[in-house]
């Protein structure tokens, strides 16, 4: 038996549905097939041979409305009628009847051409083979990865949010003060402390899904950057630990930057304000392991985060440090597509092999889906739940996020960015918050001194050549700041929430797509506005096919290489500052390191890297090209190019 809704008359706007659609119940699965429906956007479903399937709903008929995202529920009130129990072959009839009445339909407008997707018609009923039928409605290169994972994925595995940032109507919204799920405590921390009011999207799905239905699956969890995955894992820590209440660690969390795990820690402690039985440790590198042994001794933590190089260093050093995990209960790994790539993958093997094999297991991230098949094999049990904010790789970054992309030649990257930050200033007198990413640490370093000495503007600093307790403070410092500047490495791509950040600047390509969604990610949070603009140079410029889906518009570099007498007398007066000079040799060394490792993706030849990178330096105003160590030429196989100096009496101290 099934049951159907069909179109109840022909109807003629922009966001017309093809045809009819009908639904069938079964198992605990709501499956939706329609007939020749090419724009229908049914946003959590997941789509493949006309089956959209969704988890269990209480209220079909209301199900149902809101998950078609485009349409209002008032049209869909006055357009389907709800039909019961029907049998197949009715179902059938009714839809082609309805699909031959509306004929005039015409094309939709706003929806980009690449959500179009096909169905088989012959499989209305192929609900029998519901792993086959799983996919997502977007196709498109970068995302069969994620499709090839889900697809040999159980229909329940995959959960998908309402499409994110689409303003949830008051009945979607879950108010804090009337989720019964929450300790008491912790209700009055979000409300009072915290001052929200009601759950973030991320937050709405884990609630709904895990912790109101008491799931104790693995997790994967995916939603966009600024959007409160940090509270909505630490809802889920902290629920378990007043359920289940054990002696030792019960909550590993591990992260990528010393920074985030004092980010993460100063929420988990304002979440604890009212329940102060509940022991929170960072385990971060920069301060000295014995410290580390006393504070574990003191605090008695239920709740460890850890960088990974310390966490193994403990693993490996501290005598009996693994018997501080063996009963634990949860592993958190957030930016887990980062920790699970191949900088971090052989430590994170050896840290897990450290820990119990029956704990839980959630991975977070506002970009998994590239590597999603290996994180699942790697990590989680086969009955894990992937929850899922993002339907569409395209929509990665945020929708209030405004993105530019400037190419220019080298030559002009200073004063290009230079003009860039003094525009953004003038118009922002009152409000700015800039950070500007580089490709390396070096290149932070000098030109956040040339900043600072030459051109007179105050920036602040974070790279990992600056030591822990002198990150945490400018840290701290440019996070409480209403304006500021925060020159930075990729240190801070990711995790970091800096409040109210107008607007992002990277200086050359990114590492990669994913990196460039986190780095732009810094901005407009919490549903605010944001700017993002990025500047590649001639050699940079393959990397905007990774990123050109992404909705980036292009500015004209004209309106932004106009020399004033200011920035030429500054960018022609600083060669005697040995100190500059010094730092503009290491950043020198460095981008050519940058972009060799880049040479492939970027399709550089060594003379392009080397004219690219000296066009860069003598942007700002070092006319005598550098040498390098000959140490240096070799490791880059460019010790026989006539076209670097190289010298063999220099040493690594410049690398
Ligand atoms: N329910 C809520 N209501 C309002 N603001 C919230 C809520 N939950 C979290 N936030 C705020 O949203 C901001 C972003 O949160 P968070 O840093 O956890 O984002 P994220 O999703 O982890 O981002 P990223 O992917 O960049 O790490 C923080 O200021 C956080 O305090």
């Amino acid at each position: 038996m099934l049951s159907s809704i069909i179109l109840k008359s022909d109807y003629c706007c922009k966001k017309t549905i093809k045809s009819c659609l009908s639904f069938d119940i079964k198992n605990k699965y709501h499956c939706f097939s329609y007939t020749s429906n090419k724009y229908l956007n049914i946003s959590n479903g997941l789509y493949k041979s006309g089956l959209v399937t969704i988890n269990k709903y209480e209220s079909r008929s209301f199900e149902i409305k809101k998950y078609i995202t485009y349409s209002s529920k008032k049209w869909i009130n006055k357009n389907f009628a709800y039909l019961k129990n029907l049998t197949d072959t009715e179902v059938s009839n009714r839809c082609s009847k309805q699909s031959q009445q509306i004929v005039t339909d015409k094309e939709p407008v706003g929806l980009h051409p690449k959500k179009e997707f096909s169905l088989d018609q012959t499989s209305v009923n192929s609900e029998k083979e519901p792993r086959a039928a799983l996919n997502y409605a977007t196709r498109d290169a970068t995302q069969n990865n994620t499709d090839d994972a889900l697809k040999t994925d159980t229909p329940s595995n995959v959960t998908n949010a309402p499409l994110h940032n689409q303003a949830l109507s008051e009945s979607e919204k879950v108010l804090i003060e009337k989720v019964e799920e929450l300790d008491q405590d912790i209700k009055k921390s979000l409300l009072e402390v915290f001052q929200y009011k009601e759950l973030t999207d991320v937050q709405k799905l884990i609630y709904e899904n895990v912790l109101k239905v008491n799931k104790k699956n693995d997790l994967l969890i995916q939603a966009k950057t600024g959007t409160g995955k940090t509270i909505s894992y630490l809802l889920l820590v902290i629920d378990d630990i007043l359920k289940n209440r054990i002696m030792s660690v019960h909550t590993l969390i591990i992260v990528p930057t010393r920074e985030l795990a004092n980010q993460i820690y100063n929420e988990a402690k304002m979440l604890l304000t009212f329940k102060n039985n509940i022991n929170v440790l960072t385990l971060i590198g920069g301060i000295k392991r014995r410290e580390d042994q006393i504070n574990i001794r003191r605090v008695k933590p239920d709740i460890v985060i850890c960088t990974v190089g310390r966490l193994l260093d403990h693993f490996e050093c501290t005598y009996l440090f693994n018997t501080l995990f063996e009963n634990l209960k949860m592993l958190i790994i957030d930016e887990a597509d980062q920790l699970l790539s191949l900088g971090y993958k052989n430590e994170i093997n050896r840290i897990i092999s450290y820990l119990p094999q029956k704990k839980r297991n959630i991975l977070l991230s506002a970009t998994l889906s590239y590597n999603l098949t290996e994180i699942r094999k790697n990590i989680c049990k086969s009955d894990y739940l992937f929850l899922n904010c993002i339907q569409n790789i395209s929509q990665h970054t945020n929708e209030q996020l405004k993105q530019s992309v400037l190419f220019h030649k080298a030559i002009d990257t200073t004063v290009i960015l230079y003009n860039i930050l003094i525009e953004h200033m003038r118009l922002n007198q009152f409000t700015y918050k800039i950070i500007v990413f580089f490709p390396t640490a070096k290149a932070t370093a000098f030109f956040a001194n040339f900043f600072q000495k030459q051109l007179k503007i105050s920036v602040y600093e974070i790279h990992r050549q600056k030591e822990a307790a002198h990150r945490q403070i400018i840290s701290n410092r440019f996070a409480l700041e209403s304006v500021g500047i925060l020159f930075t490495s990729d240190i801070s791509a990711r995790g970091m929430h800096y409040s109210n950040v107008t607007l992002i600047v990277q200086v050359n390509s990114a590492i990669s797509r994913e990196q460039y969604i986190h780095r732009v990610g810094r901005t407009a949070r919490s549903n605010k506005e944001g700017n993002a603009i990025i500047l590649l140079n001639e050699a940079d410029q393959l990397f905007f096919e990774q990123i050109k889906d992404l909705n980036i518009n292009k500015l004209n570099p004209d309106n932004y290489i106009i020399k004033n007498t200011n920035i030429s007398s500054y960018l022609n007066s600083w060669i005697s500052n040995t100190q500059l000079l010094y730092l503009a040799y290491a950043y020198y060394s460095s981008l050519l390191r940058f972009y060799k490792t880049k040479y492939v993706t970027l399709k550089l030849t060594d003379d392009e890297i080397i004219d690219v990178v000296n066009n860069t330096l003598l942007s700002t105003g070092l006319v005598e090209q550098p040498h390098i160590s000959n140490k240096l030429a070799i490791a880059l196989n460019m010790q026989n190019n006539p076209r670097l100096k190289i010298r063999k009496d220099i040493d690594d101290l410049l690398l």
